[in-house]
């Protein structure tokens, strides 16, 4: 990659330096010619860019609910200073990218032609709000984890009907109305939630780690499209295996919605 754009960098440079006289041009198309070519130039380096894309910020997709949690999180990652020196952040905002390696500090890729088409799965619908729509907050000091998830259309799970039993017959005709269903997310959208958030909370603690195990109750369903609150705790940590345990409930705690727990475990390549 490196020796491509040095060679195009080197060959617009060359066509920059063309005296007007000695090119077979018009002198107006090599006018033209050049400045398209610095032009392609000053854009390069911004094509070419390693930044990466951060999709745990605001978008348009996300409701009033999501964007007051995300104020009220983020406004407890203010940077604290004592003195001259800067402390450790309190709480911090996790970014979030559509591929592993923008996430990883560390790994092994195998195969980087079969891996290149490779998308982080919860991060791999280009439409904002349509799928996995969250932000996560990580604690050290507390050994916490917050996430804020808003579940998009394309989490459809089952349905169920908002009708009452009393009026059941009365609405039976109406109930084949697309209205009088409600839509629920999938339980293993949810799942892939809590391992997101449990592995994120989890690789705080330590770097290269796979899930073992993953327990989960679903007490109660999650309306499509709604915004829900996911808390991971850290539960124990014994040799490399590291125990946490997590809570997806209505934004104002009130609902629980899924309990989870779960066990990952310490890569042998750094825990021994
Ligand atoms: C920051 C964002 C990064 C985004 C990354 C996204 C990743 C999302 C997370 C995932 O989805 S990971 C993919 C799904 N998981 C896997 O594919 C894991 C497949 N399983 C394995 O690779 C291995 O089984 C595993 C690495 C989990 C463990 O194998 P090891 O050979 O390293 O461990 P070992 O079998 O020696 O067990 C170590 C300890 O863990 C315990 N253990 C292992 N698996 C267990 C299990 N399933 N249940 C309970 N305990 C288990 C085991 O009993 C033992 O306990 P003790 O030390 O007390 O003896």
């Amino acid at each position: 990659m490196a020796r491509t754009l040095c060679r195009i960098f080197k060959g617009c440079q060359s066509i920059c330096s063309l005296p007007l006289m000695k090119t077979r041009l018009h002198p107006s198309a090599s006018v033209l010619l050049r400045t398209v070519c610095v032009r392609r130039m000053l854009t390069l380096p911004f094509r070419f860019s390693p930044k990466a894309q951060d999709f745990s910020l605001p978008n348009s997709s996300w409701g009033a609910e999501m964007r007051q949690l995300y104020e009220h999180y983020n406004s407890q990652c203010e940077e604290e200073m004592k003195g001259e020196e800067k402390q450790d952040w309190a709480w911090k905002r996790v970014p979030s990218y559509n591929r592993t390696l923008k996430h990883a500090t560390g790994g092994v890729y195998l195969s980087k032609i079969y891996q290149s088409k490779a998308r982080f799965f919860t991060r791999n619908i280009k439409e904002p709000g349509a799928a996995f729509e969250y932000v996560l907050f990580v604690s050290k000091d507390e050994q916490k984890c917050v996430c804020i998830f808003q579940a998009g259309h394309l989490l459809e799970g089952p349905q169920g009907s908002l009708i009452l039993k009393n009026h059941a017959t009365a609405f039976f005709r109406r109930v084949q109305e697309e209205k009088y269903w409600i839509r629920y997310v999938h339980g293993g959208a949810i799942a892939t939630m809590i391992d997101t958030v449990t592995v994120t909370h989890a690789s705080v603690l330590t770097l290269l780690i796979m899930t073992a195990n993953l327990n989960i109750n679903y007490r109660r369903p999650i309306p499509l499209g709604s915004t829900v609150l996911i808390d991971s705790s850290l539960n124990k940590t014994e040799g490399r295996k590291v125990l946490i345990s997590c809570k997806v409930t209505s934004t104002d705690g009130s609902k629980l919605h899924t309990e989870a727990t779960a066990l990952f475990v310490v890569s042998r390549l750094l825990g021994g």
